[in-house]
């Protein structure tokens, strides 16, 4: 049913944002505008995300946290930030 995994979608990034071309890959367009540009798309899908468990159907809002974790492993890959850093606190 998924997609990928979380995992694999973190591998896919770390390597978009290191390698990829901005005029075709998203994620590396966004690596090149830099932190303060994926920072605010971090919080407008996390806004996003709770507009939607507030008002809409839970199938969106399963859209919209996707796009949230994608956005947030950007911004991981973007700093450099491994996932095994943010799983040393959960
Ligand atoms: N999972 C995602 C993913 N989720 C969300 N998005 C991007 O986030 C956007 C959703 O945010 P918005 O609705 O705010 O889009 P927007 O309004 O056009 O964005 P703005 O430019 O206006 O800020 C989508 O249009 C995508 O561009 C994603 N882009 C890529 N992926 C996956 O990431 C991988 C690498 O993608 P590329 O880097 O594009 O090759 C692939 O496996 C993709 O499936």
């Amino acid at each position: 049913m998924a997609n990928k995994t979380f995992e694999q979608l973190f591998t896919e990034l770390q390597h978009k944002a290191a390698h990829g071309d901005p005029a075709t890959s998203r994620t590396a367009e966004l690596a090149a505008a830099g932190v303060h540009a994926i920072g605010k798309k971090v919080v407008e899908e996390a806004a996003e995300v709770w507009m939607a468990a507030e008002y809409e159907s839970d199938a969106r809002t399963a859209e919209e946290i996707s796009q949230l974790l994608y956005h947030l492993q950007v911004l991981m890959a973007a700093k450099g930030i491994a996932l095994d850093d943010v799983y040393a606190h959960l």
